[in-house]
């Protein structure tokens, strides 16, 4: 059995910005995973996209595969991706669902027709801007823990139509007989800024804190009914030179059928990242080359996806 991890709570409804900024640092430095309480995106509207999620994972195989990905908006079947390329498995036991940036021009997102799943985009898109609206706030808070103006991230150009993506996931329950071992989602660690995940309290997240000890210990994730579980992804390790962590994590099978809903909040593709002034010295070299946020992800997604 695995340990439970105890996670620091953030509330976003606390007024000293300075210690809320400091107890971010601590979090993201220490674990690079925390609960976020009070951020506004109501338990009801949860509930209405987990219900939605359902409703549109219950769809027959060949009414989703209508709106099989392109442009990385859409359904993935089971076993479409391997987040960990190195597991044997024949992919990630789960299937998912893309919606990406609203506002693109030419809106690339598929939607599932309103005869079929009525209001189904508007509560999506309902969802979408709330959680955009939290991670925004939440990445200036970030800004101010790493002694920056909070509006720096804006001002390099990482909201300037960020490339953000909700994802409904569906873990199956019932997995089958199997000789191989099999992940509801592979060990990885995600690859934007920030990552806020809603689930719908059914168990199966694991961290582990230190990638390179072998064997690995995976901690289990506990259910805080409300909060986000944010994390923070590779983009935001790189730049801070690996200060803010960007941690291992999996999905285990449990038995029991599970909903979750992630929003990976990732720079505007053009926005270059960089390591940070104060994250490097002589004797603290950049580790990593400045990138452009849409060529590294394209690069990430290609290892995930095969293509
Ligand atoms: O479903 C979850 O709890 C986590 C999903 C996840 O880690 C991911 O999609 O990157
Ligand atoms: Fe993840």
């Amino acid at each position: 059995m695995a340990k439970t991890l105890e996670l620091p709570i953030i509330d976003f409804a606390s007024s000293d910005r300075n210690s809320t900024a400091h107890s971010i640092r601590q979090a993201c430095v220490e674990c690079g995973f925390f609960y976020l309480v009070n951020h506004g995106v109501e338990d009801k509207l949860l509930q209405k996209v987990l219900e939605g999620s359902k409703a549109f994972f219950s769809l027959s195989l060949e009414e989703k595969m209508k709106l099989a990905r392109k442009e990385h908006r859409g359904y993935t079947p089971l076993y479409a991706e391997k987040l960990d390329p190195s597991s044997s498995s024949r992919g990630d036991s789960k299937e998912s669902f893309y919606i990406g940036p609203l506002e693109d021009i030419g809106d690339l997102n598929q939607w599932p027709s309103e005869e079929v799943l009525p209001s189904w985009r508007s509560t999506m898109e309902d969802y979408y801007k709330r959680v955009l609206n939290a991670g925004e706030r939440l990445i200036s808070l970030i800004a101010l823990a790493l002694n920056l103006d909070e509006n720096f991230f804006s001002d390099v150009g990482a909201f300037n139509l960020p490339n953000a993506f909700l994802r409904l996931l569906h873990y199956p329950g019932e997995l089958g007989a199997s000789s191989e071992e099999i992940y509801g989602a592979s060990a990885h660690s995600d690859y934007g800024m920030i990552t806020l995940l809603a689930t719908d309290g059914i168990g199966g997240l694991q961290v582990c804190r230190d990638k390179i000890k072998e064997p690995r210990d995976w901690e289990d994730v506990q259910y805080i009914p409300g909060a986000f579980i944010v994390n923070i992804g590779d983009m935001m390790e790189r730049w801070t030179n690996c200060l803010f962590r960007s941690t291992l994590h999996r999905v285990m099978p449990t038995g029991q059928e599970r909903y979750s809903v992630a929003f990976f909040l990732d720079p505007n593709p053009d926005c270059v990242v960089e390591c940070l002034k104060s994250c490097c010295n002589k004797s603290t070299p950049p580790r990593y080359p400045p990138i452009r946020s849409g060529d590294y992800l394209k690069e990430r997604l290609k290892l995930t996806y095969g293509s």
